[in-house]
């Protein structure tokens, strides 16, 4: 009997597991990691300073390990007075938001599903992008819920590791939201879309 062709979510499921396992390996070294995490923060405010005015809100997240590092990002942005969000994830995998530093725990710190529309500016994790803003995630879809909620016009950065940025294109749905930029320790790169 033949194999069934694999399914487009068999693809992303099939290059998940591949850009993990490389993550997992690469840093291991911690040192690379707090290295490439600083200089990921010095790019990322540059845009910040570009597009969100004084005391604007930008949401970030928390970094899992081997994620590309927000510590010093995440305590930068605080640091110069920008309102920062970050998600807390509900069981039906959308997301709420609450203020960066508030416990994750604590419900009547949460902000509701539609406080991404007050963001000046939106970063994203991901576990890869193509050069047409084609977005990786998780696998839980939960940025696809939420990045429609968000202010027209607003723009949408992931962080990645530099490997990350993919030549190739990945299998895109209809439900995939586009990203606007790809910023890695490497640098920052704006995608045609
Ligand atoms: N640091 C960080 N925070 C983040 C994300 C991220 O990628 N990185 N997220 C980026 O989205 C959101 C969390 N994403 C999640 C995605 C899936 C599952 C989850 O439980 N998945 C199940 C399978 C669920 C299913 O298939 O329906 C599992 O792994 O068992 C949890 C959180 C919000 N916060
Ligand atoms: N707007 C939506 N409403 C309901 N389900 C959705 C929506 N967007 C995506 N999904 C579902 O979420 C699942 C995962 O989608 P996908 O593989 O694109 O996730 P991802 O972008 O990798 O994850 P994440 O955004 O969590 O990082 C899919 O089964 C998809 O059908």
């Amino acid at each position: 009997m033949d194999t069934p062709a694999p399914t487009p979510a068999d693809a992303k499921r099939a290059l998940r597991a591949r850009l993990w396992a490389h993550r997992k390996q690469r840093y291991a070294d911690t040192s690379r990691a707090e290295r490439e995490a600083q200089a990921l923060a010095d790019h990322v405010l540059r845009i910040v300073a570009d597009r969100v005015g004084p005391g604007g809100t930008v949401t970030s997240y928390e970094s899992w390990p081997t994620e590309p590092g927000t510590g010093p990002l995440n305590a930068a942005l605080a640091e110069a007075g920008y309102r920062v969000l970050v998600p807390v994830t509900l069981p039906g995998l959308d997301l709420d938001w609450r203020p960066l530093g508030s416990d994750e725990r604590d419900e009547s710190a949460r902000l509701g599903l539609e406080a991404i529309d007050q963001a000046d500016l939106v970063l994203t994790p991901g576990t890869a992008v193509d050069r047409r803003g084609v977005r990786l995630g998780q696998g839980g879809g939960c940025y696809d819920r939420a990045l429609p909620r968000r202010r027209e016009g607003i723009c949408v950065v992931t962080l990645l590791h530099p490997q990350e940025l993919l030549d190739d294109a990945l299998p895109a749905a209809q439900h995939d939201q586009r990203v606007d930029a790809v910023v890695t320790a490497d640098g920052i790169t704006w995608l045609d879309r």
